[in-house]
């Protein structure tokens, strides 16, 4: 009788509440991977390189969650593809340079199809510890229908990614303008806003595309900028920016490399504070390194910006039914707000009570204690989280020759 209760009333939370069911334990061999985003996917395809079979949670229903779900359709990766390839296998020789989002997401299905991996889907981690006592973690998720599963694993790859959440900021007056207000995450491209006032909020990487894309669908796009930023053409002297600045940086000291891309940048771009854009105190690969801040690289939003297509704006004050009020006190009238306002990562979510989660800057940032290791969170890119997973598979695969040693012992 209870069974066909249970299976009339599979999934439903409130009849598992009532009935008190426990989770379901899985135990894994191997390490437990959390993200299906390139990170996750680099680490569980080097392990399995080395003969490691890893189980991958992602909480979404498909890989690259990011890029498939969350990034504007014109978006193509800033940085040249040989700066952005994982780890054993590259781009098509095909590819462009600048890969776009479609191709990026189908190398990235094609690297799991080639390394076998068939992650976990709708499985999101909200809490994982680690037991002292018998030297496993505990990593418990939430499944769609808010089900849950206990995963006990040796070793845990936490590749949760620095973008997880959007960071929406409170703005004064909010909940009363009348027009729409969208994080970019939920932008696609800019069809709805023609004809329209927009004010965009950040000016990042991504507001600054946003914009661009704006003005191509004849919209009219005001950008909020609140503190100082570096602006950098995306090329320069024919060769890419980020490219040209690695090569110095083999020879010469930051600060000379910065003097140079700055020197560059204001022979191609010009002095961008007549435009409004003040450039910080320190350079942009100094401040890069010392706050993980990425410079702008102009894909063409500075010519619209000269040419008046995009207007600049102080910070918020506050927000009413139409208007919207500066800092200065000046007011204007916008249709909808785009909030350019960047991520934040939610790995501390999961391990609120427990130490060892690493909070060493790169480079030994990747390994915590007792078995646990982070993907990802260097702030360097598709090419530092490809550094992060080479260094823990073999990590992992050490550890396991010990411990096979150990036993044989
Ligand atoms: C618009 C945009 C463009 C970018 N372009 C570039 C570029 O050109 N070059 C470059 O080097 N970098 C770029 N980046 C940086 C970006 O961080 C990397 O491209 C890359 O996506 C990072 O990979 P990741 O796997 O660490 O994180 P993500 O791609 O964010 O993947 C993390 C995965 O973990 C999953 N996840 C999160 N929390 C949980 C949980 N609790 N349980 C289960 N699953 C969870 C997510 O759903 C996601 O699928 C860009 C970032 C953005 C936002
Ligand atoms: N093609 C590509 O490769 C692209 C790459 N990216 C990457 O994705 C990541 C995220 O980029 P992005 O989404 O631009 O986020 P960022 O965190 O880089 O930028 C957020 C911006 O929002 C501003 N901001 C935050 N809160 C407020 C507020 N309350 N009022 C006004 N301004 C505010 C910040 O300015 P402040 O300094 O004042 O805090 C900053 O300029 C970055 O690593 C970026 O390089 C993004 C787009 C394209
Ligand atoms: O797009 C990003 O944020 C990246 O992390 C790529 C990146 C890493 N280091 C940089 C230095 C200059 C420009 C982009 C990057």
């Amino acid at each position: 009788m209870l069974e066909r209760i249970e299976g009339k009333h599979a999934h439903d939370p409130l009849f598992d509440k009532i009935m008190n069911k426990s989770p379901r334990f899985v135990s894994v061999p191997g390490p437990v991977i959390v993200g299906a985003g390139p990170s996750g996917l680099a680490v569980a395809a080097c392990l399995r390189q080395k003969g490691v079979l890893s189980m991958v949670l992602e909480r979404f229903s498909c890989i690259a969650s990011l890029w498939q779900l969350k990034t504007y359709d014109r978006l193509r990766l800033h940085l040249p593809k040989q700066f952005c390839e994982l780890p054993l296998m590259g781009f098509p020789g095909e590819f462009p340079t600048y890969p776009t989002r479609q191709q990026f997401i189908h190398y990235l299905e094609s690297y799991a199809q080639k390394f076998e991996i068939g992650p976990r889907f709708n499985e999101t981690v909200t809490h994982a510890e680690y037991d002292k006592v018998t030297g496993f973690w505990r990593v418990k998720t939430v499944g769609k229908k808010t089900e849950e599963t206990v995963y006990r694993c040796r070793w845990l790859v936490v590749a949760t990614g620095e973008n997880a959440e959007a960071v929406v900021p409170e703005i004064d007056g909010m909940g009363e303008f009348g027009g729409d207000i969208k994080h970019t995450s939920f932008y696609k491209g800019g069809e709805e806003f023609k004809g329209k006032k927009v004010l965009v909020v950040g000016c990042g990487n991504s507001g600054m595309e946003v914009c661009l894309d704006l003005c191509d669908h004849s919209a009219k796009p005001s950008l909020v900028v609140r503190h100082t930023l570096h602006v950098l053409p995306r090329e320069m002297l024919g060769k890419s920016t980020f490219g040209m600045s690695m090569w110095l940086l083999k020879w010469l000291p930051l600060r000379l490399v910065d003097r140079f891309l700055l020197a560059v940048s204001r022979l191609t771009l010009g002095d961008t504070a007549r435009l409004g854009l003040d450039r910080p105190e320190l350079g942009p690969l100094e401040l890069k390194n010392l706050s993980g801040k990425t410079p702008v690289l102009d894909v063409g939003t500075l010519a619209k910006i000269k040419s008046g297509d995009i207007k600049i704006c102080p910070g918020i004050k506050k927000l009413k039914r139409h208007t919207v009020e500066f800092i200065e006190g000046k007011t204007e009238n916008f249709d909808a707000i785009i909030l350019a306002t960047g991520y934040k990562s939610n790995e501390r979510d999961m391990f609120s009570e427990i130490d060892g989660f690493p909070t060493k800057p790169f480079p030994n940032g990747w390994k915590g204690e007792c078995g646990l290791y982070a993907v990802g969170f260097t702030k360097r890119g598709i090419l530092g989280a490809s550094v992060d997973a080479k260094r823990i598979a073999e990590d992992i695969e050490r550890c396991r020759n010990e411990e096979a040693v150990e036993n044989v012992d």
